[in-house]
């Protein structure tokens, strides 16, 4: 044991002191310093302990292994504590004193454990990744009931689309149950639908269909077919409904269950059409709390459950696990091009494909915040809210001009509102009346969804607590909600918006002899502005640099990495077929 023969180690009325060669007296060594030891066990070997430097003095050993380095930095174990708090006695009956139960924990200690910790479970969460991955998959692959193709008679066809055919389906050993089962037959992104689902059963059922089973059906096929088993949820999907002449009211029937028995109008229609969107982006904000991303949010993949009464979300195929990378190919997958938000890949083009995974993992949360890639959802999400409050847009060709005029305005809904308001039909009127109630709050909501720049859309989150889902609007709000509000506002601004503001100010606070701006010398201010290197755009662009520096660093590591062929590790996770 270490502490029976630690070279200059003695005792001094109960203190306990260290000393290299020279003499010891108290003086030299405590007289209120704190002896830096690390622990007095095992790291400790004789002959291997050396510096004293001024008044402190410092313990040097080797053979400290990696345990010890990080138990000592968290857990201050007997670490600087006087002798009078830490029963120190001698060193030689150290090992007979009775063990300190205080734990101190060191300021660095605390702030470091802190910082692992909200990085490890900052979205998409590295640490509830591994619980779900090596804990809760596997426990729940234990229990789950698991079926074969022969399980299966398969009914009435539902759906083709590129990569399988769904099919509405019953089980065989319980044919009056007939089609409460849904089937699809998919071929290469079946396992990645697979993956997706069981993650998602796992940790947000209620956003989506409820997945039953998938597996590889093992005939001797040329190509792989998976096939994946889900629920009936029920006949309609949002697309269904909003080519309605009756929507939203057909859709207050299916919630309520009865149609209320008030005035139709702009305020009952809104309404609806809020709690809609309020179920949407709730079921966003499941997925992207998990760390997937769905890339195809458009009606035809919102169905309405007739079970629990609410829209959930359909075929994850396209969806990207960004905890670990899973189906991550930016440049490779197709989007739906009436849905998808400008950026098109909702990785930055500078940010390598699928990296390997325990870096797609460990890195997960700063690529996440570097690009933000739930707001490519959003995006979507936000064009189905204006889908539903113009009738105009429910159908194929008018979205697909309405994007062109939106790409024309720089993808700015106020410039579009500009251009498109003054020459109105009394349906597009009627849109944006029903958007400008209570204080055109739901036009703000939308307006901070179909937005240019990711960054500068709001989250599925932030949405779910903008003041367009509390009840009364705007008008209602109390202080507090309003302070949130302006928080909201603030926080949507990007820098060009605040120079505007700022320019505005400058213009409301008077003429040039009040100290003010002339309009003349603002707008010559507008121009010289951008060019001018302020201290803001300094930091603004030092602020870029860095970023681009540390997507750079990142690229280049994971590329380095990734030089290996990439394996389909996680297809291995699929079951097959017995
Ligand atoms: N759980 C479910 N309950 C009820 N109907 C469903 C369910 N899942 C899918 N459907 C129906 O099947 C159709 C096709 O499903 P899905 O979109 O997943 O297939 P797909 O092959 O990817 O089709 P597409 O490529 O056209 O999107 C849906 O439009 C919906 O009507």
């Amino acid at each position: 044991m270490a502490t029976v023969a630690v070279n200059g180690l003695v005792s001094n009325g109960g203190k306990l002191q260290a000393c290299n060669s020279r003499p010891c007296s108290s003086s030299s060594f405590l007289g209120g310093e704190r002896l830096k030891l690390r622990t007095f066990s095992d790291s400790f070997r004789p002959g291997k302990f050396h510096t004293s430097r001024s008044k402190n003095l410092v313990v040097l050993a080797s053979g400290i292994d990696l345990a010890n380095f990080v138990n000592d930095l968290f857990v201050g174990v007997g670490v600087g504590l006087p002798c009078t708090v830490m029963e120190c006695g001698d060193i030689i009956y150290r090992s007979t004193l009775p063990k300190s139960n205080g734990l101190s924990p060191t300021v660095p200690g605390v702030i470091l454990a802190l910082g692992t910790l909200s990085y490890l479970w900052a979205t998409p969460g590295v640490a509830p990744g591994f619980f779900d991955m090596f804990v809760l998959a596997f426990v729940e692959r234990l229990f789950r009931p698991t079926y074969k193709k022969d399980d299966f008679v398969l009914g009435k066809k539902l759906g083709e689309g590129s990569f399988g055919v769904v099919y509405r389906a019953s089980l065989t050993k319980n044919p009056s149950a007939k089609g409460d089962l849904v089937v699809k037959k998919a071929t290469e992104y079946g396992a990645v639908e697979i993956w997706m689902n069981e993650r998602v059963r796992r940790a947000c059922a209620s956003s989506c269909a409820d997945f039953l089973y998938g597996f590889l059906e093992s005939s001797s096929k040329k190509q792989a077919e998976y096939w994946l088993v889900w629920r009936f949820e029920g006949e309609s999907t949002l697309a269904d409904l909003i080519q309605s002449k009756e929507f939203p009211y057909n859709v207050e029937a299916l919630i309520l269950g009865e149609v209320l028995d008030l005035p139709k109008g702009i305020e009952r229609e809104n309404k609806i059409i809020q709690t809609i969107m309020r179920q949407i982006l709730f079921a966003l904000d499941g997925l992207h709390s998990t760390g997937i991303v769905h890339r195809d949010i458009k009606p035809q993949n919102i169905i309405f459950s007739e079970g629990s009464r609410s829209f959930k979300i359909i075929d994850l195929g396209a969806a990207t696990d960004l905890r670990v990378g899973i189906n991550y190919v930016p440049k490779e997958f197709l989007l739906d091009p009436r849905y998808a938000a400008p950026e098109q890949y909702i990785m930055s083009t500078q940010t390598p494909s699928a990296p390997s995974v325990p870096v797609a993992t460990a890195l997960s949360p700063v690529l996440w915040q570097l690009n933000l890639p739930d707001r490519f959802d959003i995006y979507s999400a936000g064009l189905i809210f204006l889908q539903m409050a113009f009738p105009g847009l429910r159908t194929d060709s008018n979205l697909i001009t309405f994007n062109r005029q939106l790409k024309r305005c720089d993808y700015d809904l106020v410039a579009w509102r500009d251009t498109v308001e003054p020459r109105a039909n009394n349906e597009l009127r009627r849109g944006f009346e029903l958007l400008d109630l209570d204080g055109g709050i739901g036009w703000e909501l939308l307006t901070s969804m179909v937005r240019y720049k990711a960054r500068q859309r709001i989250s599925a989150k932030t949405a779910l607590a903008h003041p367009y889902f509390d009840r009364e609007g705007l008008l209602a709000l109390s202080f507090m909600q309003n302070l949130r509000m302006q928080y909201f506002r603030a926080t949507q601004q990007d820098y060009s918006e605040a120079v505007t503001w700022v320019i505005q100010l400058m213009a409301k606070s008077g003429t040039e002899r009040d100290g003010g701006f002339t309009e003349a010398q603002l707008q010559e201010l507008r121009d010289i502005q951008p060019r001018k290197k302020s201290a803001q755009r300094n930091a603004l662009a030092s602020a870029l640099k860095l970023q681009r520096k540390i997507i750079r660093t990142l690229t280049e590591s994971v590329d380095e990495l990734n030089r290996r062929r990439k394996s389909l590790w996680w297809s291995r996770w699929i079951p097959r077929e017995e």
